[in-house]
């Protein structure tokens, strides 16, 4: 499609020129009559596009594109996953779009995505390298931009290293730990519920990754994390990846000054927010191991275990450095987003939150919170879990790969260089695994199906993405939220808010991130439980700060080598 418009584009300078054997007849007649000139230019499109689809083939369906433009006017940069489960209803599980040639792919059952990203893997494992992004932005170290090749393969080795399902018991009492402040700051100041959520994902993960102790709402690596959070889903994502300046990338060569180069000035200040994520928590904990007050972390473990002796001192300090700030911020807005939802959901639904209280009665008693040790004994909890995860949905159309040869699936051709999104939106809304899909009903994890509709449901296989890609924090999440779902269910009670006249408010919730399902702040009660769940919060967090004080993050039990693929 990008030939079409380059075949187009001579004809025209020649006539501007004067120098083509057009009559002066034609050449008035087209100044007098630029709507000719405009339907000529759109017939020849229209024809190019066909004639090049028809020659390579059928294109998967989608919605209609205009020339050369494409589908730009179809996109939109809020709940886009909304709309692509709408294309999905009208046009299958196997969407097309194109954006000034760029093509969209979205696949929209578990079976496109699995054959796709999981059978395929070798092909659709790719990122696109996006002239924003990458270039301007500097994003390209960061894990989710990096390209399939050995950088990429050595950055999810290093993670598998401290995110490994072998690593994750030795975090339980830091989750655990991290888990009582939050209560105790909830209990504290409910109404300010929302930072406390923010600073306990920022903090949890500052303390694995950098074994970095937060210690105030405005702390300095916190807001720097948020900070650029926001500038990657917001600004540089915001479009859905796709600036002007990657489809036409001679446009990176403008001077800043230049009218219409707003993107570079903005890129500019982007590019140096990012380094300034990447590097002040690195060097912090490097000048910390230099003076031996480091406390051991994922860095740590990375620069004491590095073991590719061909690779070079300032290799693997760059490999340690941006695998480090990925974990942090793939951790960050994700969990804010599952915890937000688990919140939500309890106070739309209190008879789920009596049903699970009640459990947790019966099985922990009052006396203490639940543990991990708890957890084969709480089915219910479980349901909960599942269901929070299938029903929020935290990266709906999860990260776009970039397909890197021609391929053919079911007969359609999907060129090279697609960018391809895994709809786990729609997977997770699928009403004939999932009957009345948008109600928040635990039950349906607790009623007996066989094992292939089992996997089907279970949210694991979608909701973290797909194949070698596939979400690296995930084996964290399934320990970290279990743990503050349990343990908030234990001691609050969450219920919609009430106004100075005792009446309730009736929350409006509103999703406004263009890559996470995150929604805002929204009016919401919570209150201990009773008096000896209040004094047992109170009672375990100061605990927790004394341990707080003392402890050493434990050491990751497992540093075996495991390959991505
Ligand atoms: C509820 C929590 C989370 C959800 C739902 C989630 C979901 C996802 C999804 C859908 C992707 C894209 C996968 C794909 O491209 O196919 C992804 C990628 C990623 N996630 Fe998570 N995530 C969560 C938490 C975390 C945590 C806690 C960490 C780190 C500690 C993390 C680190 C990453 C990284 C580094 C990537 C990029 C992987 C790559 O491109 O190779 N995520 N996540």
């Amino acid at each position: 499609m990008y030939n079409a418009s380059a075949t187009v584009g001579p004809n025209i300078d020649r006539r501007q020129d004067g120098d083509s054997p057009y009559s002066n007849y034609q050449r008035s007649k087209d100044v007098k009559n630029p709507r000719f000139a405009q339907a000529c230019l759109f017939l020849a499109v229209v024809v190019l596009v066909r004639a090049q689809r028809r020659r390579k083939g059928n294109l998967p369906p989608g919605p209609e594109p205009w020339p050369l433009i494409g589908n730009i006017f179809d996109l939109t940069s809020k709940e886009l996953w909304v709309r692509a489960s709408d294309w999905a209803s009208e046009w299958g599980d196997v969407v097309y779009l194109h954006v000034f040639g760029q093509g969209l792919l979205f696949l929209n059952s578990y079976e496109a995505a699995t054959d796709l990203f999981e059978r395929k893997g070798a092909l659709y494992s790719d990122k696109p390298q996006l002239v924003m992004c990458n270039e301007l932005c500097g994003c390209e170290n960061i894990t989710a931009f990096t390209g399939y090749s050995d950088k990429f393969r050595r950055q999810r080795r290093l993670m598998t290293k401290v995110l490994g399902p072998s690593a994750i018991p030795s975090y339980y009492p830091l989750l655990e730990l991290e888990t009582q402040v939050l209560l105790r700051r909830i209990l504290e100041t409910p109404e300010g519920y929302s930072a406390h959520i923010r600073r306990y994902a920022g903090s949890l993960t500052l303390r694995i990754v950098y074994g970095y102790r937060v210690t105030a709402n405005d702390d300095f690596y916190l807001k720097l994390a948020e900070e650029c959070g926001d500038i990657l889903s917001n600004g540089i994502a915001g479009g859905g990846f796709i600036w002007l300046v990657d489809v036409f990338p001679f446009l990176k060569y403008l001077p800043t000054w230049f009218p219409g180069a707003g993107f570079k000035r903005k890129a500019s200040k982007w590019k140096a927010k990012i380094e300034e994520f990447v590097n002040k928590p690195f060097d912090m904990v490097v000048a910390r191991m230099k003076d031996g007050t480091a406390t051991h972390c994922s860095v740590t473990t990375l620069i004491e275990t590095s073991e590719d002796d061909n690779m070079t001192d300032a290799e693997t300090d760059t490999d340690a450095r941006w695998t480090s700030m990925s974990m942090y911020l793939g951790s960050l807005d994700t969990t804010i987003t599952a915890v937000l939802s688990f919140l939500q959901n309890m106070m739309f639904h209190p008879e789920v939150a009596a049903k699970a209280q009640k459990e947790i009665n019966s099985i922990v008693g009052p006396g203490r919170l639940p543990t991990f040790a708890d957890r084969l004994d709480l089915p219910y909890i479980e349901a909960v879990f599942n269901e929070i995860l299938r029903w929020s949905t935290p990266v709906p159309l999860g990260l776009p790969h970039r397909l890197m040869e021609d391929d053919m699936y079911r007969g359609m051709y999907i060129p090279r260089g697609t960018l391809v999104f895994g709809n786990n939106w729609h997977m997770s809304r699928n009403p004939a695994l999932f009957p009345d899909p948008d109600a928040f009903k635990p039950e349906r994890y607790l009623d007996k199906v066989d094992d292939a509709t089992a996997i089907k449901m279970d949210p694991r296989t979608f909701v973290f993405g797909f194949g070698r890609r596939g979400c690296p924090g995930s084996n964290l999440v399934e320990s970290s939220l279990w743990i503050v779902v349990a343990s908030f269910l234990a001691t609050f009670d969450i219920k919609k808010a009430t106004d100075e006249n005792g009446q309730i408010i009736e929350p409006a919730i509103v999703y406004d991130d263009a890559v996470f399902r995150k929604p805002n702040d929204f009016p919401c009660s919570i209150q201990p439980r009773s008096a000896s769940a209040a004094a047992l919060v109170e009672q375990v967090s100061a605990l927790a700060s004394v341990r707080c004080l003392r402890r050493r993050l434990p050491r990751p039990l497992d540093h075996r080598r495991v390959e991505p693929d």
